[in-house]
């Protein structure tokens, strides 16, 4: 039976949102690669999706996956090089692809380190390289993992930047002042695209930001995780208590 397509889920910790977020990563993991053959995904970075990628890497979860099968992306990334501590990349080589049987051509990092603009602009011929789309076509993953920010920025789409209003790109360089850099980013067509949409975000301060994003009035601008609002997939918020601590329909 297909889950309603906007989900909540509150789980009693952060413990039990990673061992959720785990078991529906498997889930969708196995059940595209029996309908399409593959599974296409796109990592969040930051340090929520951390205790996720660990327990992917543990057996017996991890050989529940045929990692040949699986691609990897990710949403974003710093533009820093893929060793420096800020780096997505390095934060999931860590946590589990230095353990995973992943084909290192499977695995499509940001080349980061080439600067901003250049490294957006391989990302997305990267992408459209692994999913066969043209210009104007946008790729739809089957996952992608996503998180919020305190400020309601969802992957490297912050409040008030350029990024939020692109529509004709997959990737971009966005400057994001409040931070005095630049990330590079998977724009809003290709995050409202994916067949599954999954966002972690565990803790107090994440509350008001996820009541922003779910119940607030639009205002995408503002809190740019609202624009999850009107992706065409599956789209599942898994809260600990903390996170939903502000959520009306969580009470
Ligand atoms: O590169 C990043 O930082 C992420 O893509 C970003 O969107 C992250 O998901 C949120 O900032 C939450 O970060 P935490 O999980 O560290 O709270």
């Amino acid at each position: 039976m297909r889950e309603q397509r906007f989900q909540i889920v509150v789980l009693p910790d952060a413990e039990a949102v990673a061992d959720s977020a785990t078991r529906r990563t498997v889930e969708v993991a196995r059940k595209a690669i029996a309908e399409r053959g593959r599974c296409v995904i796109a990592l969040s970075g930051g340090s929520t999706p951390r205790a996720l990628y660990q327990r992917l890497a543990e057996p017996p979860t991890r050989d529940e996956i045929e990692w040949s099968r699986i691609h990897l992306f990710w949403g974003d990334e710093r533009a820093v090089p893929p060793d420096h501590p800020e780096s997505n990349y390095r934060m999931a080589r860590e946590a589990m692809l230095d353990r995973l049987p992943i084909p290192p051509g499977n695995v499509h990092r940001v080349l980061a380190e080439l600067g901003p603009e250049e490294a957006a602009e391989r990302y997305e011929a990267d992408l459209r390289q692994v999913f066969g789309v043209r210009a104007g076509e946008v790729p739809e993953f089957d996952l992608i993992l996503l998180g919020i920010g305190a400020d309601g920025h969802t992957a490297s789409l912050f409040p008030h930047t350029a990024a939020l209003a692109v529509r004709d790109r997959l990737v971009v360089a966005n400057a994001v002042p409040q931070l005095g850099t630049t990330r590079i980013t998977l724009t809003a067509p290709v995050l409202q695209a994916a067949r599954w949409v999954l966002v972690l975000a565990t803790g107090p301060d994440k509350a008001e930001a996820v009541a922003r994003a779910i119940e607030g009035t639009e205002d995408v601008d503002e809190t740019p995780a609202q624009l999850l609002r009107h992706a065409r997939g599956q789209v599942t918020w898994l809260l600990d208590g903390a996170a939903a601590g502000r959520l009306a329909s969580a009470r």
